[in-house]
């Protein structure tokens, strides 16, 4: 069963309204047979709990005030074994006294209870967290984790220790690679050398440790298609660890310590962690000791002259060929172009390929927002027709078609506005996941919505804002429907533009001033915007 799918679904229910209730109805259910309020924590922190309660973290439970505190000041815990990162429960002000709590994943199903043995309020917002309340106290495993995709490689530490005892391997030095984007040529070589070279020679082996957002299949596919140009007996296990991005309060390295704390759990005896080319590995002085050795990972590059890769130090600078950035193969992937037999794997290329159609194949929802009369629904007409023409599949959600159909009823209030920018959203977004292309035309006054929507149609394809930026004057002038000469009478409460805000993108791709241009002019430039983007191709 796609897992992934049915969850999205579900989320995506809920957020526009619709009936989601039905689906969940059972965990409802058994979250009401206990007393104790049922609670689901944010992806970070859910990901700290399946660590919990896995074995990837030797700790009990969630950390008290002086645990968190002594954590981020000292990196140790206070009774002085060394732990790099807080590991809080974030609650809202609904739960700050609460005494027991079960934990569940994001549809309600029960994972753990939790007693809490401190409340606590924190000041200082450790990792993405902003301050508030927090909840500790040790967790008690309820069921087993069935959320996310990929169930069957999320391994718990005792399942590959475990498996590795039965074959006979347990006492070999185990290689854990810590890997968060695609491994191509020069990570392959590196694995490979500190295999056979840096571990006690060739006796390792070694433990790809996948570490990918829990709903993301993609990253996970595209190690995979590695496997056959890794060391023999190389085993995969995926994992969530929480999110790099939000560690601005702690000291540079903190990551790679937790990395190598859950590796060791996994027994692995040394850690090699994949970076990016150009990224370089933080000092032993600024990360602090860790807990099983971190190799620093022998620098490869590409010799031009010989056609192979080699270490570093035997390639003279003009023969070093340079390595594409994780952007610019996006840009390869997303222009259609082949990627170099040098830089990767044809297997890793072909499954990026297909993970990463070019743009003229990819879904794409283009947003257009902007005031009443901005000229939204006629420029989105004609882009409509230009990009069927260009032989793609087209779906236009105009706002007012929207209102009439899957919106009707709805007010401008806006709680009733948002919820009409999300079910948009929604429909845009799968469109998008089946490779059509979504054009939207409300007037979406909110950037919040709008960044929602953004995010909602990226998980499956790209996302396009245009700004039509016709001032008010110009909008009230031509005043199409009349209701501008309404809302100044008074007779439309909540108008856009006149009694109700607009907040103008600032992340638009593309801003349009319709006054001085004709709406052949504009629909061509909005064309012409796909066509360079790689969205159409270039003849049509
Ligand atoms: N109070 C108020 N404010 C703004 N617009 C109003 C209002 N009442 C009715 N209309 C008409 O509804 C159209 C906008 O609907 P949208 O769904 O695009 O609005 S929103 O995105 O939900 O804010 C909008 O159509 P467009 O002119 O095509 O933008 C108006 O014709
Ligand atoms: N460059 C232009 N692009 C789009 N519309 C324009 C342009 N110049 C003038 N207009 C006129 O502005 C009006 C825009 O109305 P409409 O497309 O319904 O706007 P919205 O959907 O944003 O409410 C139309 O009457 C259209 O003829």
């Amino acid at each position: 069963m796609d897992l992934d799918r049915t969850e999205r679904t579900r989320a995506g229910r809920a957020e526009v309204g619709l009936d989601a209730n039905q689906l969940d109805a059972d965990q409802q259910g058994q979250g009401q047979q206990d007393t104790a309020p049922v609670f689901t924590p944010d992806p970070v922190t859910l990901a700290h709990l399946e660590l919990i309660l896995n074995g990837g973290y030797p700790l009990p439970g969630f950390m008290t005030s002086e645990e968190a505190a002594s954590t981020i000041k000292h990196g140790r815990l206070p009774d002085g074994t060394p732990w790099p990162v807080p590991v809080t429960l974030p609650v809202p002000d609904t739960l700050a006294d609460a005494e027991r709590l079960v934990l569940a994943d994001p549809e309600g199903a029960p994972l753990a209870e939790l007693d809490v043995s401190e409340r606590w309020w924190c000041d200082d917002s450790d990792r993405d967290h902003e301050h508030g309340h927090r909840l500790a106290g040790e967790v008690r495993f309820a069921r087993p984790p069935m959320y996310g995709v990929l169930r069957h490689l999320r391994m718990a530490p005792a399942e590959i220790r475990g498996q590795r005892a039965i074959g006979g391997f347990a006492d070999r030095p185990l290689l854990a690679v810590l890997a968060d984007r695609p491994l191509h040529h020069r990570s392959l070589h590196q694995i490979r050398a500190a295999a056979e070279e840096a571990v006690e020679e060739g006796r390792a082996e070694v433990l790809v440790i996948i570490n990918t957002p829990l709903d993301d299949e993609g990253l996970t596919a595209a190690i995979l298609a590695a496997e056959p140009l890794l060391p023999p007996r190389t085993r995969f296990v995926v994992t969530t660890l929480p999110t790099r991005g939000g560690a601005h309060t702690l000291p540079t390295g903190r990551y790679d310590l937790l990395a190598a704390h859950v590796a060791r759990a996994y027994d692995a005896t040394h850690l090699l962690i994949d970076r990016a080319p150009g990224t370089p590995a933080p000092s032993e002085e600024d990360r602090g000791p860790a807990p099983i050795p971190i190799l620093p990972g022998a620098e490869w590059r590409y010799d031009t002259r010989e056609e192979l890769w080699r270490h570093a130090d035997q390639v003279a600078p003009d023969r070093a060929e340079t390595e594409p950035g994780d952007a610019e193969v996006e840009e390869m992937l997303a222009r259609g172009r082949e990627l170099p037999s040098w830089f990767t794997p044809a297997r890793v290329a072909a499954e990026l390929h297909r993970l990463r159609p070019a743009r003229t194949r990819r879904g794409l929802t283009l947003f257009f927002t902007g005031l009443s009369g901005s000229g939204k629904s006629t420029i989105a007409r004609g882009v409509a027709e230009g990009v069927r023409r260009a032989g793609r599949s087209v779906t236009l959600l105009d706002g007012d078609v929207v209102r009439r159909m899957l919106s009707a009823g709805l007010t401008f209030s806006r709680e009733d506005r948002d919820l009409n920018i999300r079910r948009i959203g929604y429909v845009a977004a799968e469109i998008t996941r089946h490779g059509g292309v979504a054009i939207c035309a409300p007037i979406a006054p909110y950037a919040a919505t709008r960044a929602q929507v953004r995010a909602m149609v990226e998980e499956n394809g790209d996302f396009f804002l245009v700004h039509v930026a016709t001032p008010l004057e110009v909008c009230e002038a031509r005043d199409r429907k009349g209701l501008y000469a309404k809302a100044r009478a008074g007779e439309i409460p909540e108008f856009t533009g006149v009694s109700d805000p607009y907040e103008e993108p600032t992340d638009a791709e593309l801003v349009l001033d319709t006054q001085d241009t004709t709406e052949g002019e504009s629909v061509a430039e909005v064309l012409a915007a796909l066509r360079s983007g790689g969205w159409l191709p270039d003849h049509n």
